[in-house]
């Protein structure tokens, strides 16, 4: 149950590298909050397991943006994850592979203008919306934005020990080398690139828990006047 109210469509964007905790964080800021949660990063992983799905060439910019098209039409994009012509997607989304087709899709302008539209569209009254560009083009008017880090090695042990949970075979030093190779494709593509928006609050996570990141965030709303506390 919520133990905040937030004000009147209160967007709050929650930016940062792979495996720094936004989707995490932003579930449960959500759930402090009482808004909906939307995680951009499933579009651009639907798009790539589309396009891999079929065998597409994932550099070839005009096939991505047939899938795109296609992926657009057939989609239920909420805060309970990604549906394709009616089927659940949101875990089959997961793997680095996957991860890697995304951030090759996500490098195309024409991709992101039409993945765009939407992303504005739903956050329409108020949500928590997480990514790479959220602060900096999605909703660059959004009142509160959070940049998380955490040290590229914390990063690849979160998401190695996430692969092991889901009983996936890793080798750490694999996943290290594709979540290096993932954040310099995502911080040096032309197009909205993964960067932290000017008026946007970084916190670096690496030594802190999810409920300590989650608390930062909460304080730094209340203090802004953006949440307040729910009376028993
Ligand atoms: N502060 C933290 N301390 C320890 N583990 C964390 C922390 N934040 C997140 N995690 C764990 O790290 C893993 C990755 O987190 P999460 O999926 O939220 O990252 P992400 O930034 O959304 O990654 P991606 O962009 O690749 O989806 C999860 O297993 C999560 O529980
Ligand atoms: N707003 C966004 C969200 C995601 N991407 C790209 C870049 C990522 O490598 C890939 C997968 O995202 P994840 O699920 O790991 O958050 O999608 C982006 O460019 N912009």
């Amino acid at each position: 149950m919520a133990m905040w109210k937030p004000v009147a469509g209160l967007k709050i964007a929650v930016d940062g590298p792979s495996g720094s905790g936004k989707g995490t964080v932003a579930k449960l800021l959500a759930e402090e909050v009482g808004l909906p949660v939307l995680d951009t990063g499933l579009l651009y992983r639907l798009t790539g397991a589309v396009a891999l799905q079929r065998g597409a060439d994932l550099a070839d910019e005009a096939a991505m943006v047939q899938v795109t098209v296609e992926m657009l039409d057939g989609l239920i994009w909420s805060s309970s994850g990604i549906e394709f012509h009616g089927e659940k997607w949101t875990d089959r989304l997961r793997g680095e592979e996957v991860g890697a087709a995304a951030s090759m899709v996500a490098a195309m302008p024409e991709v992101r203008a039409r993945l765009l539209t939407l992303q504005q569209q739903l956050a329409g009254s108020g949500c928590i919306m997480d990514g790479r560009d959220i602060g900096t083009v999605v909703l660059p008017d959004a009142p509160a934005k959070f940049f998380l880090t955490a040290s590229v090695r914390e990063r690849a042990r979160r998401r190695w020990s996430q692969l092991k949970q889901m009983g996936r075979r890793c080798d750490f030093d694999e996943v290290l080398l594709d979540l290096k190779k993932r954040d310099q494709r995502d911080r040096e593509r032309q197009h909205a690139p993964l960067a932290q928006a000017v008026d946007a609050i970084a916190i670096d996570s690496t030594t802190l828990r999810v409920d300590e990141v989650v608390d930062r965030m909460l304080g730094i709303l209340e203090r802004r006047g953006l949440i307040e506390a729910i009376d028993d």
